[in-house]
Order: structure tokens, then C-alpha cells, then sequence
């Protein structure tokens, strides 16, 4: 089944197009990884796709239009990650990550002992349990990232299939933070009916975990396919206007920047 349909998506910012016409489709359980040069509308394509922003076009949640579900029913199905979601000053980690569990709470109800463990769970496969009991913004920016995705990943605990849309998930994080995170999005999509769509500018990391990329320029699609024929010196020279060369390794293809006339 499809997870994931957009055809046609506009958007405007400002009365300026972003998004221009894009169509893309994932497949259940698969990763689909949105690259492209900065401000070529990865994130507003990412937010219009959540519903978190107006387009024009159509947008399908295993065949479902979004606007017609309920904010609660939409929490339960699809979870975001902003680039830079707003802290709030004064909660704790383990408070921040427990508002994740919000749309499964009955009316006016409170969490559950099952709600505090599945927070308990999502900070032990983080590395955050350490954490749990500190103020949100004191924590170090790639320590905030993870608890981010704790938060959305405790949103979709126990909630089927569902849709996780990251951007930007790994900006802050060190090596081997990099590969605990997306090593735990692969493994929960592997065997736990998640979908995912995130958008990155590691490009040899992005290649070696999506199924598919998607390269954005100037709000088109130009590119779509597997890592090998999307990571290409000839599609990333014209648009990111790098030098570069791509190393086929074990791992996929490795694009390493180059300084020109070298
Ligand atoms: N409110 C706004 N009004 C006008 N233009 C906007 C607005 N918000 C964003 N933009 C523009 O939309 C374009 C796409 O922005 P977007 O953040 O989607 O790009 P991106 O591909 O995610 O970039 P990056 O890699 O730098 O994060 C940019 O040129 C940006 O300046």
C-alpha cells in the first residue's frame, strides 16, 4: 500500500512560489529522503505534506485526505520533527517527551502507567535516560535533537501505521549519535509499520538509509530514484554547484567534496 501520495503540490511563501508542482509517492515502510541545495523548499515540502502549511495540489495519508481527519486522529498518524521546534523553557525532558503520548490520552484524562513507560522505553533506545530529569534548554543542541525525535517517536508508539517526517534529524548530532538515531528510524521501520520522509544534506548518509531520494531545485523535482542514480557528479555539480567525485563503495555511493582544480 501507498503510505504517502502528493500530486501536484504548490506552495507559496510571501506571495513566492517554493513549491512548484511536485508529485512523489512512498511506499509503506519505506524511507524516502528529500535532498536539494539550501532553500530549495525541502522543509515547506515536508510541512505541507504534514498539513502544517496551505498548499494547493493533493496529499494522501494511506489514501486519506488529512483535511479530513481530526487533530487528534492526524498526531496519531503522522509525527514531525522540525528543523527548530520551539522549546519551551522551564519542562523537563522527560515532561517534553511525555506531551508525544497527547493524542492517545482519553478526553481530559491524564497518562497512563503504559503512557510513562512507552516515555521510558524511547529515552533508554536514545540514550536519554540520563537526561530525563533535566531542563529542556539546558541541554546541548544535538542532546535537544534526540529528545525531538524521542517526542515524536513516543506520538507514534502503538499507533500502527504511521508516517514520520523528519527534517534535518541528524544536523547537530556527532558521528555516533548520527548512526544510534538513524540506525533506531531504520529498525522501527523495518519491523514497526513506520514510514518515513525526512530531508538531509549529508548526501552519502542520506544515500546509504533511504530507499529512494528525491532531489528539490528551486521547488522542482529534478531527480527521483535509488541513491545511485540520484547521487550523481553531474546532477550535484548543476545543482548545488559543487565539486565534487562519487566513490561507489560497499555502503553506496560516497560523495566526497572536492577543491576545485585539484
Ligand atoms: N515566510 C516566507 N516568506 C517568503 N519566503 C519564504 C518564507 N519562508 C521560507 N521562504 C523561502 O522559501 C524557500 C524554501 O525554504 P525551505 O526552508 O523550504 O528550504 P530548504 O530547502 O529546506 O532549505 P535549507 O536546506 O536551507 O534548510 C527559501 O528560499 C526561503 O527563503
Amino acid at each position: 500500500m501507498t503510505a504517502l501520495t502528493a500530486a501536484g503540490v504548490r506552495v507559496a511563501l510571501g506571495g513566492v512560489p517554493v513549491v512548484r508542482d511536485v508529485s512523489f509517492s512512498v511506499g509503506d515502510g519505506e524511507w524516502l529522503t528529500v535532498i536539494g541545495p539550501n532553500g530549495a523548499g525541502k522543509s515547506t515540502l515536508l510541512h505541507a505534506v504534514a498539513g502544517l502549511l496551505p498548499f494547493t495540489g493533493d496529499v494522501r495519508w494511506h489514501g486519506d485526505d488529512p483535511a479530513g481527519l481530526h487533530r487528534r486522529q492526524r498526531s496519531r498518524r503522522v509525527a514531525v520533527v522540525p528543523q527548530h521546534p520551539v522549546v519551551p523553557t522551564g519542562m523537563s525532558v522527560f515532561d517534553y517527551i511525555l506531551l508525544g503520548r497527547t493524542p492517545h490520552l482519553p478526553f481530559l484524562g491524564r497518562e497512563s502507567p503504559a503512557d510513562l513507560s512507552v516515555v521510558a522505553a524511547v529515552c533508554e533506545r536514545l540514550d536519554l535516560t540520563g537526561l530525563a530529569g533535566r531542563r529542556l534548554d539546558t541541554l546541548s543542541g544535538g542532546e535537544r535533537q534526540r529528545v525531538f525525535l524521542a517526542r515524536a517517536l513516543a506520538q507514534l508508539s502503538g499507533a500502527g501505521r504511521a508516517l514520520l517526517l523528519l527534517d534535518e534529524p541528524t544536523s547537530a548530532l556527532d558521528i555516533g549519535h548520527q548512526q544510534e538515531v538513524l540506525e533506531l528510524v531504520d529498525s522501527l521501520r523495518r519491523d514497526g509499520g513506520l514510514t518515513v520522509v525526512s530531508t538531509m544534506h549529508e548526501l552519502s548518509v542520506a544515500g546509504e538509509y533511504a530507499d529512494r531520494l528525491l532531489l528539490l531545485a528551486a521547488g522542482e523535482v529534478v531527480a527521483a530514484g535509488p541513491p545511485a542514480e540520484v547521487l550523481t557528479v553531474p546532477l550535484l555539480t548543476r545543482h548545488y554547484r559543487a565539486n565534487v567525485m562519487v566513490v561507489d563503495t560497499s555502503a553506496g555511493p560516497a560523495v566526497v567534496p572536492v577543491r576545485p582544480g585539484r
